[in-house]
């Protein structure tokens, strides 16, 4: 037995952290939505009892450390699934660029693996498994666009804004997701506005939402990395209606309401950024 699962990236239109917690992990208030850029899971059911992984890309490790391994293991682990597993991931995500990579692999092979073993989970049930790998993971589960808290893993699901381009730059460095929140003041840094986000994305404000995009973690990742603040100014320059990078970085996405401008932009950034992508955002049917 076969199957196939997509395993889309995100982007975060806003993202706060309130606090730093006792447990080393920060507060947070997310609005995060799905791109069309997917990596692509293939899961073979094997009768052998072993997890096995492979990845079209060189560096990604295809071990224990690889989050889809450990979403595999997981289930395994936790409902005494005697089979095994060969999973083998097809790479398109740019890898620790914050656009969460390694979280949907680990969602997709949650959900893969739910119907392939017949778990019969809930997604509730494969979110709240989710959140032990990662904090992004839950979220991923779910798909679409939603409201994320706590550290993250807690998901309110809302409305998907409005049709739109999604242009993404990466710069070619790779951040520490831990060295950035490690860096983060979180009382020294201006908050983002996140209820004024959910009420545009409700509204189907394109403007108001281009105009709340807001990431604390900025703070830090441009500082450390000038490159990423010179990709930022460029698709400003280029003309996308907003800007932002995503997560932790080094990805920097631009939002483009017409075609014929997120051609231009995609051509100039080309010129002196290899990592470039012109997408969609994915909007769920009944929003
Ligand atoms: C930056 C984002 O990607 C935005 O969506 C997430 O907040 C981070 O999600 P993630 O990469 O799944 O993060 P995890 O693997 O859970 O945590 C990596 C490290 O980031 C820090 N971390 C993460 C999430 C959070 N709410 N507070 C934190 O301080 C912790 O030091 C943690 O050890
Ligand atoms: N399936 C996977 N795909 C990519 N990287 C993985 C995977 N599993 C583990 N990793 C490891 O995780 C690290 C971070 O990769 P990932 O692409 O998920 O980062 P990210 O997009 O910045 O994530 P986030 O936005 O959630 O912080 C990589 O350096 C890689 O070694």
């Amino acid at each position: 037995m076969k199957c196939s699962v997509k395993a889309p990236a995100k982007i975060n239109l806003s993202l706060d952290a309130v606090k730093k917690r006792d447990d080393g992990f920060h507060e947070v208030e997310m609005i995060m939505t799905m791109v069309d850029l997917a990596d692509r899971i293939d899961l073979t059911d094997t009768d052998d009892g072993q997890i096995t992984v492979d990845v079209s890309e060189g560096f990604v490790p295809n071990d224990q450390r690889n989050l889809a391994y450990q979403a595999a293991s997981l289930l395994k682990e936790r409902f005494q699934v005697e089979r095994g597993v060969h999973i083998y991931i097809t790479k398109r995500i740019p890898v620790a660029a914050g656009l969460a990579g390694g979280s949907s692999d680990a969602a997709a092979t949650l959900k893969g693996l739910n119907q392939l073993w017949n778990l019969g989970l809930s997604l509730d049930e494969l979110a709240e498994m989710g959140a032990q790998i990662g904090s992004d993971v839950s979220f991923c589960v779910y798909g679409g666009t939603a409201l994320a808290t706590g550290r993250g893993e807690i998901i309110k699901p809302i409305a998907s804004p409005p049709a739109c381009w999604v242009i993404l730059a990466k710069p070619p460095i790779g951040v520490s997701t831990a060295e950035v929140y490690k860096r983060l003041r979180v009382n020294d840094v201006e908050h983002a506005n996140t209820q004024a986000m959910v009420q545009a994305i409700e509204q189907q404000s394109f403007v108001d939402i281009c105009s709340n995009l807001h990431n604390v973690l900025e703070t830090v990742t441009l500082e450390m990395y000038p490159e990423v603040k010179h990709i930022k100014d460029q698709m400003i320059r280029f003309g996308a209606d907003g800007v932002l990078m995503s997560g932790s970085g080094p990805t920097v996405f631009g939002l483009v309401e017409h075609e014929s401008r997120m051609h231009r932009i995609y051509n100039g950034l080309r010129g002196f950024c290899q990592d470039v992508y012109a997408v969609r955002l994915i909007r769920t049917r009944d929003s």
